[in-house]
């Protein structure tokens, strides 16, 4: 049995997908085991972001390599990886991926995912992933949480899935997500206030004013500290979320990063109706010019992104 139901997947990328559901589904096995298995939030060391790595981030890694190689995938950019690694020579695709997103949540049983980003491999390694964010053929996140759910785009909409503990198999639960217009919620890390910049605290004053502001009405205000439970939340029930440049430094461009976290997620919340931008510029029309390169974002329901972006004019 396949590890998704293949019904809504183009058939050239079916088994990269079947790959990367295959290993999701493992992984998911691994963290619903917690401290029954191994240690998975023990620290290990240091990827090239100077971000620690925990046990599972390197497992994961790991694990979505060996899947992918299977696969035939040609090239294999990950977080945890300073270069790109070359898989299997030949092989038509480039997948970007975060393994583990949120790794601050591993050992407190809150939502966890992968986040994963495909392109047509190019003529070498780098090129395959230094450019426009909108030359994804596909991008999806598995979240790791009460239920295992993926999102997939494959830029006709976006698709979510549920893994099936009966049958080990993801299934199609919606063919295609409505992220709505309005927003009701904001997420931002708020013990940066401080260092954030004027357009930013605006935003932010604006949703406390509530009610009694120019807003008119009330804004509530959630943090998990994982993008995929984050990014789940706003394309289910609508929101914001910003992580943007601030004053601190080695924040000049946010925390999260291009290739593997800002692009799948961009393209995942415009293809269900939302939007997302660096503040101003939208993510689809960037470059990245470096592997491991942090963008400002932001995303979530049109109305509200807009009017950030009008807060940056
Ligand atoms: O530490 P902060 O400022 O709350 O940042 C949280 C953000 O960092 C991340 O954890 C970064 O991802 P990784 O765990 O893959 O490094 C995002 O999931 C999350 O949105
Ligand atoms: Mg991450
Ligand atoms: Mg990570």
């Amino acid at each position: 049995m396949p590890a998704i139901d293949p019904a809504h997947i183009p058939a050239k990328l079916f088994p990269v997908i079947d790959a990367l559901c295959t290993t999701g589904a493992e992984v998911s096995r691994i963290i619903a085991r917690g401290p029954l298995g191994q240690a998975l939030g023990a620290g290990v060391g240091e990827n090239s972001d100077g971000d620690q790595q925990k046990a599972l981030d390197v497992l994961a890694d790991e694990m979505f390599e060996a899947g992918l190689r299977g696969a035939g995938v040609r090239y294999y950019a990950s977080e945890e990886q300073e270069e790109v690694l070359s898989l299997v020579e030949g092989g038509t695709y480039a997948v970007a991926a975060d393994p583990l997103d949120g790794s601050s949540n591993i050992d407190v049983n809150v939502t966890i995912g992968t986040i994963f980003s495909i392109f047509e491999a190019a003529g070498d390694a780098n090129a395959s992933f230094l450019r426009p964010a909108s030359e994804q053929v596909a991008a999806g996140y598995i979240a790791y949480g009460p239920q295992c759910l993926l999102a997939l785009t494959f830029g006709e909409g976006t698709q979510l899935y549920v893994l099936d503990p009966e049958t080990g198999s993801f299934a199609l639960a919606e063919a295609k997500m409505s992220l709505p217009e309005a927003a009701k919620e904001f997420s931002i890390n708020a013990s940066n206030r401080r260092h954030w910049t004027p357009p930013v605290l605006a935003y932010v004053e604006e949703n406390e004013a509530g009610a009694e502001g120019a807003k008119g009405r009330n804004m509530n205000f959630r943090w998990v500290g994982s993008l995929v439970a984050e990014t789940h939340r706003i394309l289910t029930r609508g929101g914001t979320f910003l992580y943007p440049s601030d004053a601190r430094p080695g924040y000049e461009s946010g925390r999260l990063r291009m290739v593997y976290e800002v692009a799948p997620m961009a393209f995942l919340v415009e293809q269900a109706g939302g939007l997302a931008t660096d503040g101003t510029t939208p993510i689809m029309a960037l470059t990245a010019e470096k592997l491991h390169e942090r963008r400002p974002f932001v995303f979530g329901s049109r109305q509200e992104v807009e009017r950030i972006t009008e807060l940056h004019g």
